[in-house]
């Protein structure tokens, strides 16, 4: 029987909010917060306070009646590398949140937010697919030097939603499929999917990959350490800005909206139009790097966010990608409907929620 279900999805300058019963999507709403209001937060934990009261607004402006809530589900932030799936929100998982064990995001609220909710309603919370999903595959995990192990930190959730998606227009399975899905938004994720399991990916926070509207993605390393050095004054949080909110467009044009750029470029600015050019460049740079992870064994490349509503962005970026496999356009992302799906899979007894127990999860195979 279906389930009624508030999702709940913090991210970097929004909440987004659903009620769902089963499938339906009985209202979606958003609450935007100002660059400016965020800032006088030293933590991303201190905001829950601030989002918490708002959330409660709109359930109220919605005449949200708490005692029908079935479940709470939220999205599910920078814990230890984990499983794919469907979590229920417990003690360990809030500990390592609070202590910000793999760093600091918005997505670190979702587990406190949902379970806020759910006790008032006296039910159970849970996160899916969390943005620390870890399937890489052993050769993947080397970096370069046996000091640092790359991370598996990317959109987890939206980029296994619209994968399945694209499955189920192609009559098959996500399990059987070998996809590339790049999700193009604020940050930029490009993941190869191989059999259901994610197993390259660029690590979307913390330096890999192409540069987005708001994040460096990959620099010149000895460069970006002698800059560390001369502004040891920022700390790393100040110098971490640099790479993930002052990167990307928003370091060369001084905006994190495509759409501005687009004006721009219409008004003939040249370096709007390079800037423009050279993300699209390095984001089908990064696609081939994961179409040879796939050895050329390709049913399809999804892409998928915001830049993909982008007509021209999608055209350029066809140019060098086309001949790679064929193209499926998910635009936006579908993060609410697979907050959801999990939820409603663990509440109709299809699934069983998984247990986090902190750091090393066993299925997830360390170097
Ligand atoms: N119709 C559009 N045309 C061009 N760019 C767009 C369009 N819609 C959104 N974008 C761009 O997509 C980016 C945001 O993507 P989104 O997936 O919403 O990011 P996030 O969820 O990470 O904040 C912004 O640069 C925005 O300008
Ligand atoms: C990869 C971690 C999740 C992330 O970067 O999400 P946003 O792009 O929504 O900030």
């Amino acid at each position: 029987m279906s389930k009624t279900v508030l999702a709940i999805n913090p991210g970097s300058t929004s909440t987004k909010i659903a009620l769902f019963q089963g499938q339906t999507c009985v209202f979606e709403d958003s609450i935007d917060h100002p660059a400016t209001v965020l800032q006088k937060y030293p933590k991303v934990i201190d905001q829950l306070e601030a989002r918490s009261r708002l959330l409660k607004q709109v359930l109220a402006d919605h005449q949200v009646s708490l005692v029908e809530l079935e479940g709470v589900v939220g999205r599910g932030g920078l814990l230890h590398p984990m499983a794919a799936g469907t979590y229920e929100v417990n003690q360990a998982m809030k500990a390592d949140l609070i202590a910000e064990v793999s760093g600091s995001h918005a997505s670190n609220l979702g587990a406190f937010m949902a379970e806020e909710i759910a006790e008032l309603a006296g039910v159970s919370a849970y996160i899916v697919d969390p943005v620390v999903v870890d399937e890489l595959q052993e050769v993947a995990r080397f970096s370069g030097n046996q000091l640092f192990e790359r991370r598996s930190i990317f959109h987890a959730l939206n980029q296994k939603a619209v994968a399945r998606k694209v499955a189920t227009q192609l009559n098959r399975h996500y399990e059987e499929l070998r996809l590339i899905v790049a999700h193009l938004g604020g940050g930029i994720s490009i993941g190869a999917h191989l059999n259901g399991r994610v197993v390259d990916v660029n690590n979307a926070l913390d330096g890999e990959g192409p540069f987005s509207p708001e994040r460096s993605g990959s620099l010149p390393m000895a460069d970006f350490l002698a800059y560390s050095l001369n502004q040891q004054e920022k700390g790393r949080v100040g110098l971490m800005k640099e790479l993930v909110g002052r990167g990307g467009l928003v370091s060369y044009l001084g905006t994190n909206d495509l759409r501005e750029v687009e004006a721009q470029m219409a008004q003939g600015d040249q370096r709007a139009k390079a800037v423009f050019q050279a993300m699209v460049y390095q984001v089908a740079k990064c696609i081939g790097e994961q179409a040879v992870v796939l050895k050329g064994q390709i049913d399809g490349i999804v892409l998928t966010g915001g830049l993909a509503f982008s007509q021209q962005f999608v055209e350029e970026l066809g140019t060098y990608i086309r001949w790679l496999g064929p193209l499926f356009i998910e635009p936006g992302e579908d993060e609410m409907n697979a907050l959801n799906q999990g939820a409603q899979s663990v509440l109709k007894g299809e699934e069983t929620a998984k247990t986090y127990f902190g750091k090393g999860d066993p299925h997830v195979k360390k170097l």
